[in-house]
């Protein structure tokens, strides 16, 4: 899959085996490494597992699709994911105006198929000299995944909100994701504006600056903090807020009814992970391919058995309990045994000898979180980034835990 890492690496997206092909025969020469993606969720799941420097993006994946929808909208989630990586665009000789809506979206550049080799790799090198800012980084954000059309749907409605000015109240049980959520809609928001994360139950007094405050379990502000952010909220100097909370559906008096009235006008109710098979399908696939790509490991088949065992058990913890489960079963030995995938074998210990501890959920999650925290020297963020965690909610369970 990969080549010896030598120079930049390269992400080449493009559904045609045979031009993938030629044209890793061709960079690898000179001396690229590179990396192939043939579809979007493969190119989400590559750019997220490994460092990459450059994407040469292709514009069409489905058989005979020639509009380049599908690469603008990849375009878009690439560069909200990794702004500081260059993309360059292939498009056929027809597509100058997609290769225009491209540049306009963000590209770096574009080119024209069939390319010719010379001019590619001037392109490909001038690019990486001139990219902005600072270099990919392996565990930036995570793309937010989903296969049902119920998600695609709500995913839509939150990108459609994301780039005006409206509050929104993201709710949900926990892991459903509600946190990558929020940092999805502010990359995706239009303007550079500046977003400050807020931990509801440690808030003793609100800010003052920020564009968009981003609050993490709204309804555990206290009361008085309730009707001030309320209050505040009528003004003019109103920040925008992307409020998360796991409970609004249980207890709604929790909320006092001013503040209900001002951030409930957009509301994105995140469902259990439980029964939604097509997205449980399509979150395992892309775990399985980023722990492989992370761990260097190869990638474990998941057969009908895997998926039919997986869409049956309940997910209690919801996808960050998948997610744990995925990266277990990419690092077990015998990748074959679906007895992994069922929630009676998730008891930590036994899927990783010896890398967590035995015991509950608890001990594991305690375990997680040491381990992370270690790889990235007690660097909160980094941890929390990698974990998929706001720092608050890092904070708060490592209080719990005593770390
Ligand atoms: N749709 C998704 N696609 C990809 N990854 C996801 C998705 N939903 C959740 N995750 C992953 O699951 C983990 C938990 O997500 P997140 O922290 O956003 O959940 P949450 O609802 O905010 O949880 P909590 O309420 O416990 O803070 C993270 O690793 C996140 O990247």
């Amino acid at each position: 899959m990969t080549d010896s890492p030598s120079g930049p690496t390269l992400l080449f997206v493009d559904d045609d085996i045979d031009i993938q092909s030629a044209a890793r025969l061709l960079l690898t020469r000179r001396g690229f490494h590179v990396l192939a993606a043939h579809n979007a969720p493969e190119a989400l799941t590559r750019i997220t597992a490994q460092n990459v420097d450059l994407v040469l993006l292709d514009l069409n994946y489905a058989p005979g699709a020639t509009s380049g929808a599908e690469g603008l909208a990849l375009l878009k989630e690439l560069l909200a994911l990794r702004p500081h990586v260059p993309v360059i665009v292939v498009t056929g000789h027809s597509g100058v105006s997609i290769a225009v809506a491209a540049i306009r979206a963000g590209a770096a550049d574009f080119v024209m198929k069939p390319w010719s080799n010379e001019r590619l790799i001037t392109l490909l090198q001038n690019t990486l000299q001139n990219r902005r800012g600072a270099p990919s980084e392996i565990h930036g954000e995570q793309p937010f995944l989903c296969g049902s059309d119920f998600m695609r749907r709500l995913l839509e409605k939150a990108d459609r909100v994301a780039t005006t000015r409206a509050h929104i109240l993201i709710s949900g049980p926990t892991g459903t994701g509600k946190s990558l959520l929020a940092r999805r809609i502010c990359a995706h928001a239009t303007d550079d504006v500046s977003s400050l994360s807020i931990d509801g139950e440690s808030c003793e007094a609100l800010p003052q600056g920020g564009d968009v405050w981003v609050i993490d379990g709204i309804e555990r502000l206290t009361p008085p903090l309730q009707r001030a952010l309320a209050d505040r909220l009528d003004s003019a100097t109103a920040p925008r807020i992307i409020a998360l909370t796991g409970s609004i559906e249980s207890d709604p008096t929790k909320f006092h009814p001013a503040l209900q009235l001002h951030i409930g006008t957009i509301h994105i109710a995140l469902p259990p992970l439980e029964g939604r098979e097509e997205d449980i399908v399509a979150l395992a696939r892309h775990f399985l391919r980023y722990f492989a790509a992370r761990h260097g490991y190869p990638e474990p088949a998941l057969d009908d058995d895997h998926l039919s065992a997986l869409a049956a058990r309940p997910w209690p913890q919801n996808v960050r309990e998948l997610r744990q489960v995925m990266e277990r079963f990419v690092l077990r030995d015998e990748v074959n045994d679906t007895a992994a995938l069922v929630p009676g074998t998730l008891s930590p210990g036994t899927l990783v000898p010896g890398t967590l501890a035995p015991g509950t959920l608890e001990d594991a999650e305690r375990s997680l979180i040491e381990t992370t925290l270690r790889r990235h020297g007690f660097n909160v963020t980094r941890a929390a980034r990698e974990l998929g965690l706001t720092r608050p909610a890092l904070y708060r369970r490592m209080a719990r835990h005593g770390l």
